[in-house]
């Protein structure tokens, strides 16, 4: 992937290959800026891979779809409709003509509940909490039914007693569905804990897959009990040292670049 400003072209993504199955939990990690968003957007529709495609269920898409739902970090509910018209606009759509009006009301009521919003209906986003609002975000994305749900650091702006909350019922809700998920992460446990693989990229410009690691820790998955658990504990360390690895990478490119641009004053400086 290539973004082009003012004349110049900028390579953020390259060699991105990444097949998922079915009913996977995937997380992409990576430092900030690799361009992990910009996978999620093409995956999305909403940017255009420069080369390559993106292929669902044998369909090349290349557009928005309802098959695709993306949750945001910041909570994008319309200000002035209710918890529950919130969720309804996005079933109207998808499903007018299909259920009837009383089955729609169900099955908004039913997502709602999945995210353990009932007590809420009609409440405005303005009334809840930001932990709410990610709920229903999340409720409505589910109510899509789509094939593929693409989280974009779903948890990333709530404090830690509410994201662990909101983990635990993303894992529980995946358990029932088997939604397929892609999910940008900065949390290393968060990324552990959730996923069945972890895909983690290098620094940009041009980046891309560095490794994937499998998570192979059974299901349902407890916090606690994983948290002593030795296995959890080794795929934690490996994707930090992942991360480390790269991290020192940039530090010593920087330290170069440091290195270089003195010694060229100093060039310039005795010339
Ligand atoms: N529309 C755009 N036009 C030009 N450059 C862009 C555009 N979108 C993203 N970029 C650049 O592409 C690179 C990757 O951005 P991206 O948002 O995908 O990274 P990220 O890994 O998701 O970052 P973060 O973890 O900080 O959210 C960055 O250098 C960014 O400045």
């Amino acid at each position: 992937m290539r973004f082009e400003r003012n004349g110049t072209v900028n390579p953020v993504l390259k060699d991105i290959n990444l097949e998922v199955n079915r009913g996977e939990y995937i997380s992409l990690i990576g430092h900030s800026g690799c361009g992990k968003s910009t996978v999620l957007n093409i995956i999305a529709g909403l940017l255009t891979a420069s080369e390559g495609v993106v292929i669902v269920d044998n369909k090349e898409v290349n557009a928005p779809g309802p098959d695709r739902a993306l949750v945001f970090q910041n909570h994008s509910l319309l200000p002035w409709l209710t918890v529950y018209q919130n969720v309804e606009l996005a079933v109207e759509k998808i499903f007018r003509g299909k259920k009837s009006k009383a089955e729609q009301r169900e099955w908004i009521l039913y997502n709602l509940d999945m995210v353990n919003m009932s007590h809420a209906l009609d409440r405005l986003p303005s009334e809840i909490s930001g932990g709410m609002k990610q709920r229903v975000g999340i409720a409505r994305a589910l109510a899509m039914e789509p094939k593929v749900l693409l989280l974009d650091e779903p948890f990333g702006a709530l404090d830690a007693l509410t994201r662990a909350h909101l983990q635990d019922e993303v894992m529980r809700i995946q358990g029932e569905l088997k939604n397929t998920v892609v999910m940008i992460t900065h949390d290393v446990d968060e990324a552990v804990l959730l996923s069945d693989r972890i895909v983690m990229m290098t620094n940009g410009p041009s980046a891309t897959i560095g490794q994937i690691l499998e998570i192979d820790l059974p299901r349902p998955r407890d916090r606690l009990a994983l948290a002593d658990n030795p296995t959890y504990n080794h795929y934690r360390h490996e994707v930090l040292s992942f991360l480390h690895e790269k991290q020192r990478k940039v530090e010593a490119i920087d330290k170069h670049r440091q290195v270089k641009a003195k010694l060229a004053s100093k060039v310039s400086a005795n010339a």
